[in-house]
């Protein structure tokens, strides 16, 4: 059975848990249930802090995993990334008093306080500053105030965390995160399962599919706007002058590329959603 790792808590937890429902796998119908089988699957689910994941998955325990990209490369772990999963983005970044600091070279010998030592000492390292971590465990941002740092490095989404407690970021962009899929192995076939049926889920939730009726003379503007993953499908109509054309859109695009399309001259466009998809 394939052992899988996913966030029990946290910003990933909630998204991770559809996103395995979604590409057919039971999830565990107990919240606090530590483990789960699917025997069906062949795949057994464990239920950890996504700060641990990639000790458990680097150390062999398990064999693929949920987590951030910020917390892979913070624990150190022999665990690799093999996937993004395109949810829980967020940029992780320093940020001092407004006007304290203007750049990387101003945290020399400073007191940068956060709950990624790994990740934020392995950064300053690369780029020869030599700060003075405080390791916290969480709500970093209050460090400064409270007066045990100087400086916070911190995952940053929306930024009003930050801007609550007086702080502005500042210097070069420390790392770009999203969730992850992480593995120390490329020899387990379940893997691969595993990633195509999450890849699927992306796709299906980021795409549309679009049909479409054009007159033949018309197909070539069409398809430049609806050009699809490979090609577009093209079947014929009872009108030998049209055919109908079937793409899959991105979502975000979908109003847009329909306005397109009827100023080319299509007609009947339908859009639906994808429910399932394997690319
Ligand atoms: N707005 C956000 N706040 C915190 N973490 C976020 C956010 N958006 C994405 N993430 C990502 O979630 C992961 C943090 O997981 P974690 O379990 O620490 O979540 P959390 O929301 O901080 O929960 P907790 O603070 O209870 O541990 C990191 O990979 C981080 O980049
Ligand atoms: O930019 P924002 O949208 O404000 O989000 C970022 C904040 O969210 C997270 O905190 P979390 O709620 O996870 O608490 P923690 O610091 O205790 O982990 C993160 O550590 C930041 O503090
Ligand atoms: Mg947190």
């Amino acid at each position: 059975m394939l052992k899988v790792a996913v966030p029990n808590k946290g910003s990933l937890s909630e998204t991770a848990a559809e996103m395995l429902f979604e590409a057919g796998y039971s999830g565990r119908r107990d919240p606090r249930a530590l483990n789960v089988a699917d025997p069906r699957n062949d795949v057994e689910f464990f239920y950890l802090r996504p700060r641990d994941i990639a000790t458990y998955v680097g150390s062999g325990a398990l064999d693929v995993g949920i987590t951030g990209r910020d917390l892979l490369l913070d624990s150190g772990s022999e665990a690799r990334e093999i996937a993004s999963l395109d949810f829980g983005e967020s940029t992780f970044r320093f940020a001092g008093p407004a006007g304290a600091f203007d750049s990387l070279e101003a945290l020399e010998g400073v007191r940068v306080a956060t709950s990624y030592p790994g990740l934020v000492g392995g950064f300053l390292a690369g780029n020869g500053v030599t700060a003075r971590l405080v390791a916290l465990d969480g709500a970093v941002e209050s460090a400064v105030k409270l007066g045990v740092a100087d400086a916070v490095a911190d995952v940053v989404s929306t930024g009003s965390t930050l801007r609550a407690q007086g702080l502005e970021i500042f210097g070069p962009v420390i790392l770009e995160s999203s969730a992850v899929l992480i593995s120390a192995r490329d020899d387990l076939p379940g893997i691969h399962t595993l990633q195509r049926r999450l890849q699927g889920v992306l796709v299906a939730r980021q795409y549309v599919l679009v049909d479409y009726d054009v007159p033949i003379r018309l197909l070539d503007a069409a398809t430049a706007v609806t050009p699809g993953i490979e090609s577009p499908t093209i079947s014929p109509l009872h009108d030998p002058e049209w055919v109908a054309v079937r793409a899959m859109v991105p979502r975000t695009e979908t109003n847009h590329v329909m306005d397109q399309l009827y100023e080319i001259g299509a007609r009947a466009i339908l859009v639906s959603a994808i429910h399932a998809a394997r690319i």
